[in-house]
């Protein structure tokens, strides 16, 4: 297969070791090293069934398989790393921060545990050519000089937390660390923190004890607003966001919640409405943030949508400070659109010690206090050690956040699959109209190939990135995809069906079909009134082949824009000039139609990302009946 068919989507999950691969091989092989002991059977990694590969190799440890994968392979003639720990007696392993005793006594158990807190960034560097592991919580640093100063043999980073943020994953997988994180267990201390904010703010308490504290008795001017019967939004309705939203329906707060992706039965059982963006923002007397951050819910709060809300609206942050764009938070204060702000969380940790929204009278702050609990910090020392020492022991862990290893073999058939799968998993989350909780997902494969030899574990997993990254801060890999999804309420079924094929390739289409939702491109709905987009491999390149129940072949790179009009003559000009007229290259285009004369789709592929002048010129063209840009 040729370098450049292999796409990043691709790369992310060739996970092999690359460090002394010579370069042009590391071109194929490059940034994503391996986690090189896992104990997964080749059993389960049924890709390799049937060939003479399979048949030496079945029930073999990965560790073993990799042994024997790397000494076929001249791709991967490095010599094992001497810090490889199935040869180590006992690792090292270096806490950073402060760890529950239980996570600390199960690390003991296990390996050597140095508690070192408050390293500047060149003493973590010093150290950690000396570890095998390092566990952090938010306040580590991470970098990129972090990984190179181990030399090969930080084998492990675990994130006592949810948030990684703080640990350069790119880096990480380029240097063949594995990054485990402990995601569920601070939840509850989180959620309870959101509340003790919430009532901490309503009703003055920490401005009246640091007035009483100054020796003043200052009953009149600490008035506070009761909670009961106001209405409460929850924005982004996850884990934290789901239990925010149960304790203040015990206060007696009417709860609304907006999270385009949350499962709206969900929400219908404990109580709580789903609603548009505007929607909450304008109606609540309490906005509660609770949403990652990722480039869509960046600075989301702002000068605008500050505009929106009702005047005197009171905002809690336990998520991430970078969803509220500070300074705008500072102007929304000073002129009463916002009566007070709780915030846990800020953009810079420490905040600067002048910044203007810690020291505004109306706002309450914490320094970044929502997990720490003794018992949530107990639990997810736990959960980390748990995942750490599995790590050191070379089994595959539910909660690693980059890539594991992925045989080579299977790669490069794969590859061109692994990128379509991505590309409409991608594809059909943005086809989904915002306010649609989407719940379940099929996807169909075709293929000549008995189902026994085809192992979609891969496939559903980019499907399942695809579809989840975009809209969430979760890193999703073959060990989490799985798990991520049960966890935000995502089914996703498969079916294959078997086609008559003389091909020699594994699959013939993929079909990803997301049911029960309202879609932004009404023609990508089929008759049963689910999404449903297909695509093929054709000369190694993914090619999106079906939109609803249009035929179309675009293939998929760079970006998309998708048109229905009535099919007459002229359209593909009159679409292909305005395009052409501000300079946005058409890679490839195609036209589907159901009958002659009727309806038809135009998909058009484009390198740059047209403007929204670029994009309102195509809808006003008459025959254009609905259009949508979607970026790949
Ligand atoms: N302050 C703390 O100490 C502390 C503790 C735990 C978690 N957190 C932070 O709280 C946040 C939530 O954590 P979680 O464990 O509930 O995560 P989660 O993934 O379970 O929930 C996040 C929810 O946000 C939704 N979402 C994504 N994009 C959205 C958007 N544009 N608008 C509205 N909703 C959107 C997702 O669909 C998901 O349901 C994270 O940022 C996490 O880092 C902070
Ligand atoms: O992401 C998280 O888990 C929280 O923000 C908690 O961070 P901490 O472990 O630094 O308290």
């Amino acid at each position: 297969m040729a370098t450049s068919s292999i796409s990043s989507a691709a790369k992310n999950l060739i996970n092999f070791s690359t460090r002394n691969v010579d370069s042009q091989k590391k071109s194929i092989f490059s940034k994503h090293l391996s986690f090189s002991n896992s104990s997964i059977s080749l059993q389960k990694l049924s890709l390799f069934k049937g060939s003479h590969f399979s048949r030496k190799l079945q029930k073999t440890p990965i560790s073993n398989v990799l042994e024997t994968v790397e000494s076929k392979s001249d791709l991967l003639s490095r010599t094992r790393d001497p810090g490889n720990l199935v040869k180590t007696e006992r690792p090292t392993i270096l806490v950073s921060e402060k760890l529950g005793e239980a996570g600390l006594d199960l690390l003991r158990t296990f390996g050597n545990v140095e508690c070192s807190y408050n390293l500047s960034p060149d003493e973590l560097c010093a150290k950690i050519s000396l570890c095998d592991a390092l566990i952090v919580r938010s306040g580590t640093k991470v970098t990129r000089q972090v990984f190179e100063a181990a030399k090969g043999r930080l084998k492990v980073v675990g994130r006592a937390g949810v948030g990684i943020d703080n640990v350069d994953l790119q880096a990480a997988t380029e240097f063949g660390c594995l990054v485990v994180n402990a995601p569920t267990a601070n939840t509850i201390a989180a959620a309870e923190h959101g509340i003790a904010l919430l009532a901490s703010m309503a009703r003055n308490v920490a401005q009246a004890d640091a007035s009483m504290k100054d020796g003043k008795w200052q009953r009149n001017k600490y008035v506070g607003v009761s909670l009961v019967g106001k209405t409460l939004a929850i924005m982004g309705f996850g884990k934290v966001g789901s239990e925010v939203a149960r304790r203040a329906k015990g206060l007696g707060m009417h709860v609304i919640a907006h999270d385009p992706y949350a499962p709206a039965d969900r929400a219908r059982a404990i109580g709580v409405e789903l609603v548009s963006f505007d929607q909450a923002i304008s109606t609540a007397d309490f906005i509660s943030l609770h949403m990652p951050l990722t480039p869509t819910t960046n600075k989301v709060f702002n000068d605008e949508t500050f505009s929106k809300m009702k005047k005197g609206v009171r905002i809690i942050n336990v998520a991430r400070g970078g969803v509220i764009d500070e300074d705008a938070l500072v102007r929304a204060l000073d002129n009463g659109t916002v009566a007070q702000a709780a915030l846990d969380v800020f953009t810079e940790e420490p905040p600067p010690k002048d910044s203007k929204l810690v020291q505004h009278e109306n706002v309450t702050v914490t320094p970044h206090l929502g997990a720490s609990t003794k018992e949530a910090q107990e639990g997810v020392a736990v959960e980390i050690a748990e995942a750490v020492v599995g790590a050191l022991r070379g089994e595959l862990s539910a909660t690693a956040v980059n890539a594991p290893m992925v045989p080579p073999e299977v790669l490069s058939e794969l590859a061109p699959y692994v990128s379509l799968a991505e590309k409409l998993g991608r594809l059909a989350i943005q086809l989904v109209a915002g306010g649609s909780g989407i719940q379940s997902v099929k996807v169909v494969y075709k293929s000549a190939r008995d189902p026994d030899n085809l192992d979609t574990r891969l496939l559903r997993a980019m499907i399942t990135k695809g579809i989840i990254e975009p809209i969430s801060d979760s890193h999703i890999n073959l060990v989490n995809a799985d798990f991520t999804a049960k966890q935000k309420g995502l089914r996703i079924s498969e079916e294959r069906v078997l086609v008559d094929s003389s091909s020699e390739n594994p699959i013939d289409s993929i079909q990803v079909q997301v049911s029960n939702v309202e879609s932004k491109f009404a023609s990508a709905l089929t008759e049963n009134g689910n999404i449903s987009i297909e695509g093929r491999v054709k000369y190694g390149i993914p090619h999106l082949t079906c939109v609803g129940s249009f035929g179309v072949d675009v293939s998929l790179d760079g970006n998309l824009i998708l048109c229905r009009q009535v099919d007459q003559p002229g359209m593909i000009g009159r679409v292909g000039n305005i395009l052409g007229e501000r300079n946005v290259n058409v890679s490839f285009m195609s036209v589907g139609r159901t009958a002659k004369r009727t309806k038809a789709i135009m998909a058009i592929g484009v390198d740059e990302e047209p403007d929204k002048d670029t994009l309102k010129k195509i809808g006003e063209v008459p025959a254009v009946e609905e259009f949508v840009f979607l970026e790949l």
